[in-house]
């Protein structure tokens, strides 16, 4: 896998987008993991592929062990990482970062951050007395 990763992810529809019948108009096909079909508004057909594309049904925990666990794993032996969600307005980047609510929500629903942090955690060998890890945490709103 090259030094970048890059996947896409498809909100569920919610209750007002069901009402409207907006479920008739998804223009996104499932080929596999890695490669959707998007018909345009012409009824042309293109395939687009990723790393990994997450769909409607994808969990919170899938996400994380797929983009998130390799980078915690590499910061605990000191080599940077970022994770960046990019996507219209409503399209599910503070869900898939955060997940419903920061201070509180299901565990299955946390988004990457809270896994981040409990995985960095868990990830530092308490038994290895030679090594000392120092975490800093900042945060751009
Ligand atoms: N994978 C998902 N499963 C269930 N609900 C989701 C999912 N992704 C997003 N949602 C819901 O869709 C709505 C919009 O998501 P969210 O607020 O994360 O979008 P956003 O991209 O951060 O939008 P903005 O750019 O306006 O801040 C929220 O109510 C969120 O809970």
């Amino acid at each position: 896998m090259s030094n970048i990763t890059v996947c896409a992810r498809f909100r569920p529809l919610n209750s007002k987008e069901k009402l409207n019948g907006d479920a008739d108009s998804v223009c996104i096909r499932c080929i596999d993991s890695e490669t959707f079909v998007f018909k345009d508004d012409k009824d042309e057909e293109l395939a687009f592929s990723f790393d990994r594309v997450f769909y409607e049904e994808s969990k919170q925990d899938d996400v994380y062990q797929f983009i998130a666990l390799p980078i915690v794993r590499d910061a605990v032996n000191a080599i940077n990482g970022t994770i960046i969600t990019y996507g219209q307005t409503g399209a599910g980047k503070t869900y898939s970062m955060e997940g419903p609510g920061i201070l509180e929500c299901d565990e299955q629903k946390q988004g990457l951050l809270p896994r981040v942090v409990k995985g960095l955690f868990d990830s530092l060998s308490p038994s290895d007395e030679e090594v000392t890890f120092s975490i800093k945490l900042s945060m751009v709103p």
